[in-house]
C-alpha cells in the first residue's frame, strides 16, 4: 500500500501563520511538492489528510460515506455561532433533518420561487440605474451580496423583514462568518479570543439574530400561512412520531440557510461578472445567448435551459474560484481510499480549490475556458473532478436554488446593462474566508 507523504512538523510550523492567512497558496505548494495526497498538521495541531484526488474524494464523500462525519471545525466551532442546522449537524439527527427539509428544495418549490427571485433582482437593478444616472461606481461584491441575501431572505420569509432589517441581518451574519475563521484556523487563539471578549461579542450577535428570528416565527404563527420555506419548515412533521420541529432547531436551520446560502452565491456571482468583464468575447457570446433566450419565452425554470453557455460560464467560474474552497470529514474507523490508508480520527481535508486546479484533470488550469464545461467535455472527465456543491448524501441542498438564482441574476444584469471595471488592469487575488472572496474591492461602472 503506498504511504501518504507526511510533511514533517519542522516544515509545517514555520508556515503556521502563512497558512492561517493564505492557506490556498500554502496547500497548492504542498500538492506541487508531495502530490495529490499528503498528511500534515493544520494549525500545528490536527492530523489532516489533505487531498485533491477525485478518487479519494469520491470514496470519502460517497462510496464509504458512513465511515466519515463532519470534523469539529463545522460540528463544534461553526455550530457554536450558527447552531446545529443541516451544514453543521451530524449522524442520525442530521439525516432526520435532511429528510424533513429536502422537499423545500424540490423543483415544484423552486418553480414558485422564480417570481420572487425575479422581483428581488429587478429591484436590485434599481441600484444599477441610479449608478448610471449619477455616473457613480458600485462595489461588485457589495452588489451581488445584497442581491442574494435579499433573495434568500425572501425565500424563507416572504413577509418577514423590512429592507433595513434585511441589510442589518446581512451585516451581522457577514461579521460572524468573517470572525469564525480565527478560532477555526488558529486553534491556539481560541482561549485568548474568549479572554479578550471577542468570542462573547460574536456569540451575542448570534443570539440577537436568533431572537429576531424567534419573533418572526411567533408573528407567523399568529398571522396567516405563507408560501415560503419558513412555512414549509413549520408545517413539516417527523416521520416517526408526527411531531413538528422544535423552535430551537427551526432557528438553527434558518441560521444555516442564511449562512450557507448567501456568501457562496454572492462570491460566485462576483467572480463570474469579473471574469466576463475581462473576457469580452465570452461576454458577447453570453449577451447574445440571453437576448435569444428572451425571444423564446419567459426566463423561468424552463426558460433558463435556453442559457447553456451562461451555465458553462458559471461552472467554469466556480471551478476557478470555488465558493466552498475546502470542506472536511473525520474518519470514524480505519479505511483505505484509492490505496491510501486513512487512520481512525484522521481529518480528511477535501481541498476543492486544489481539485479544481489539478493539472491532471484540468489542462491549463488557470485559464478561463467555459468550453471545457460542455456536456461533451464532461463525459471524458472524472465525475469527481468538479465539485462546487460537494457530493454524496451531504451534497449542497441549495444547489438548484443557487444555479437558478445565478442564472436569473446574470441574465437580467448582463442582458440589460453594460458594466465595466473601474480599474481593469488591477490584479485580483483570492481571500479564503469560509467562502472564497476577492482580496480587494472591485468597482464597476454602468455605461
Ligand atoms: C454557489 C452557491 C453554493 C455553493 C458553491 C455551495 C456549496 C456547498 C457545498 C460544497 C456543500 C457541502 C459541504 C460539505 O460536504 O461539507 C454545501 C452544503 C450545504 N449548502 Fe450549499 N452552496 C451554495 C449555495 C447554497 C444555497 C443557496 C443554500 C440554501 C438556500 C445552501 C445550503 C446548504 C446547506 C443547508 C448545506 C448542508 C447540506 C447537508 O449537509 O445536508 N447552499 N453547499
Amino acid at each position: 500500500m503506498p504511504a501518504v507523504p507526511s510533511i514533517p512538523l519542522f516544515k509545517v510550523l514555520p508556515n503556521v501563520l502563512r497558512t492561517a492567512r493564505r492557506p490556498i497558496e500554502v496547500f497548492q505548494e504542498y500538492h506541487q511538492i508531495y502530490g495529490d495526497n499528503l498528511l500534515l498538521s493544520v494549525g500545528g495541531s490536527r492530523r489532516t489528510h489533505l487531498t485533491a484526488d477525485p478518487e479519494v474524494i469520491q470514496h470519502v464523500l460517497q462510496r464509504n460515506h458512513r465511515n466519515y462525519d463532519k470534523s469539529e471545525i463545522q460540528a463544534t466551532q461553526m455550530a457554536k455561532y450558527l447552531g446545529k442546522g443541516l451544514l453543521t449537524n451530524t449522524g442520525q439527527p442530521w439525516l432526520t433533518q435532511r429528510r424533513l427539509i429536502q422537499p423545500g428544495f424540490h423543483r415544484k418549490r423552486l418553480d414558485s420561487l422564480v417570481t420572487e427571485m425575479r422581483a428581488v433582482i429587478e429591484r436590485q437593478c434599481a441600484q444599477l440605474d441610479a449608478a448610471r444616472a449619477a455616473g457613480s461606481t458600485l462595489s461588485l461584491h457589495g452588489f451581488t451580496r445584497s442581491a442574494v441575501f435579499r433573495i434568500i431572505a425572501r425565500a424563507i420569509f416572504t413577509d418577514g423583514f423590512s429592507e433595513q432589517e434585511t441589510m442589518e441581518l446581512n451585516r451581522t451574519m457577514d461579521a460572524i462568518q468573517a470572525f469564525i475563521i480565527y478560532p477555526v484556523r488558529m486553534p491556539f487563539l481560541r482561549k485568548p479570543l474568549r479572554w479578550i471578549g471577542r468570542e462573547g461579542k460574536y456569540l451575542a450577535m448570534a443570539t440577537s439574530i436568533r431572537q429576531r428570528l424567534q419573533e418572526r416565527i411567533d408573528e407567523r404563527r399568529a398571522g396567516g400561512a405563507q408560501d415560503d420555506l419558513l412555512q414549509m419548515l413549520l408545517d413539516s412533521r417527523y416521520e416517526d412520531d408526527g411531531t413538528p420541529m422544535a423552535d430551537e432547531q427551526l432557528i438553527d436551520e434558518i441560521m444555516i440557510l442564511f449562512a450557507a446560502g448567501h456568501e457562496t452565491s454572492a462570491n460566485a456571482l462576483a467572480w463570474t461578472i469579473w471574469l466576463l468583464l475581462q473576457h469580452p468575447e465570452e461576454l458577447a457570446k453570453v449577451k447574445a445567448e440571453i437576448a435569444a433566450a428572451k425571444t423564446l419565452g419567459p426566463l423561468d425554470l424552463d426558460g433558463v435551459k435556453n442559457l447553456p453557455y451562461l451555465t458553462q460560464v458559471i461552472e467554469e467560474s466556480m471551478r476557478l474560484y470555488p465558493p466552498a474552497w475546502i470542506t472536511d470529514r473525520v474518519a470514524l474507523g480505519p479505511d483505505v481510499a484509492n490505496g491510501y490508508a486513512i487512520d481512525t480520527h484522521t481529518v480528511v481535508g477535501i481541498f476543492i480549490y486544489g481539485l479544481h486546479h489539478n493539472p491532471r484533470y484540468w489542462p491549463e488550469p488557470e485559464r478561463f475556458w467555459p468550453e471545457r464545461m460542455s456536456a461533451a467535455a464532461k463525459k471524458d472527465r472524472h465525475p469527481y473532478a468538479f465539485l462546487p456543491f460537494g457530493a454524496g448524501p451531504r451534497l449542497c441542498i441549495g444547489n438548484h436554488f443557487a444555479m437558478l438564482e445565478m442564472q436569473l441574476f446574470l441574465a437580467q444584469v448582463l442582458g440589460d446593462y453594460t458594466l465595466e471595471l473601474t480599474t481593469p488592469a488591477a490584479e485580483v487575488g483570492v481571500k479564503p474566508y469560509i467562502t472564497l472572496h476577492m482580496d480587494r474591492e472591485v468597482g464597476v461602472r454602468v455605461c
